[in-house]
């Protein structure tokens, strides 16, 4: 959907700011590109739009060279959301979201029309239409941000830093609003951050630059995370990386068997089969159980199998009913195949195996693993 060809950018005082740039954005998906300040992350999108001109190269969107392009016929058809959004501050909130559609001709009554209906899908009222940007908050500000780069439903929208200057609850709020709207939208995302984090929970691929513009490894996450192309990257990912690497990963696949049934612990479900505390026989005391779905992660799976007294999660349905439980040994096991399967998932289950066993990296996963089997030593008591 996008193209970079050999792109170079250098500004008139010398700097370079993008060096050789080869890389193709699929269409329907998120790519962020992330990176170190200054590393060329806001120059390469604003090629895109021809906010910026390369010195030497090709973008193409859509097939199509930009530069052959008239620049604001361009920028009109790309969406650009900007950190703190860049609104405009004498125009109602319904006006700021209706620019393009009226720069492109629709009349006000339909553009109008299209930027309240927009205020809806990205979570404000019809009231917060009629006030000025400085009326709203700055999360409520970036949503309007996002409404007005939506406007004209153009295929792709460019994201600088867009949820850079909010707090982190309602970054992540914001986070899930644009993952709920692609689900529903599937545009071709271009997305900049300095959050590894953000980067991680946002992109089907990950771009990582190093200061002069050099991309150096474009992947999706679960394959970034597990083989990192070299130590930058694994620096830049963090030590953390092998959590990252289990937070992504969902448990629907992991075996479970049934509830423990006559022992010394009884898990206490409500009178529709939802789980309620584990009950210790022996002492007659009980701890609260927080099941977990499918769609839950390998990482919570983990902490929960840690934090329950008998090492055993249980498992739920989409409405909250028991299906079975799955031990810590069985999540273990998962989190350590990770690193093979994150990157070689068309391989049988059996190599592996074999691949996880020979693997001269150290994996992420186990080093995550490690540090749990820690807590748990500290913590004593194993499974029952
Ligand atoms: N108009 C300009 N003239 C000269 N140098 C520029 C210009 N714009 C950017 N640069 C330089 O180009 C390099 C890349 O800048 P760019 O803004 O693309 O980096 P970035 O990765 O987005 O940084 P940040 O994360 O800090 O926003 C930097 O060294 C910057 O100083």
């Amino acid at each position: 959907m996008i193209q970079f060809q050999a792109v170079h950018k250098q500004f008139p005082n010398g700097t370079t700011a993008v060096h050789d740039l080869s890389l193709d954005l699929p269409e329907g998906g998120v790519t962020v590109l992330v990176g170190s300040s200054g590393c060329g992350k806001t120059t390469t999108l604003r090629m895109i739009n021809r906010m910026v001109e390369p010195t030497s190269g090709t973008i193409r969107v859509a097939g199509k060279d930009v530069t052959e392009q008239d620049a604001a016929e361009l920028r009109r058809s790309i969406g650009y959301v900007i950190q703190q959004a860049g609104l405009f501050p004498h125009r109602t909130v319904l006006d700021n979201i209706a620019t393009v559609p009226l720069l492109l001709g629709w009349g006000r009554r339909k553009a109008r029309a299209r930027a309240a209906e927009l205020l809806d899908t990205v979570g404000l009222t019809a009231d917060a239409g009629k006030r000025y940007p400085h009326q709203l908050s700055g999360g409520q500000q970036q949503r309007v941000g996002v409404a007005r780069a939506l406007a004209a439903d153009p295929p792709v929208l460019l994201m600088d830093e867009p949820f850079g200057a909010v707090d982190p609850v309602v970054r992540t709020q914001l986070q899930d609003e644009l993952l709920r709207l692609q689900q529903e939208l599937g545009k071709t995302i271009v997305f900049v951050t300095h959050d590894i984090d953000e980067a991680v929970r946002l992109g089907d691929r990950i771009a990582v630059f190093r200061t002069g513009g050099h991309l150096v490894q474009c992947a999706p996450p679960e394959e970034l995370l597990a083989r990192p192309a070299d130590a930058f990257v694994a620096d830049f990912l963090g030590a953390e990386r092998g959590l990252k690497l289990l937070s992504l990963t969902g448990i629907a696949a992991l075996p479970q068997g049934a509830a423990p049934d006559g022992g010394r612990w009884e898990l206490l479900r409500d009178p529709a089969g939802k789980p309620l505390a584990w009950r210790d026989t022996d002492t007659d005391t009980e701890t609260p159980v927080r099941p977990l779905k499918g769609t839950d992660s390998l990482l919570s799976a983990l902490n929960e199998s840690v934090a329950s007294p008998t090492g055993l999660i249980a498992r739920v349905d989409e409405d909250g009913v028991l299906t079975g439980v799955t031990d810590r040994d069985t999540i273990h096991d998962h989190a350590n195949r990770l690193h093979v399967t994150a990157s070689r998932d068309t391989l049988a289950a059996d190599d592996a195996d074999t691949l996880a066993a020979d693997d001269a990296d150290a994996p992420a996963a186990a080093v995550a693993v490690e540090a749990v089997e820690a807590v748990e030593a500290t913590k004593g008591g194993g499974p029952a």
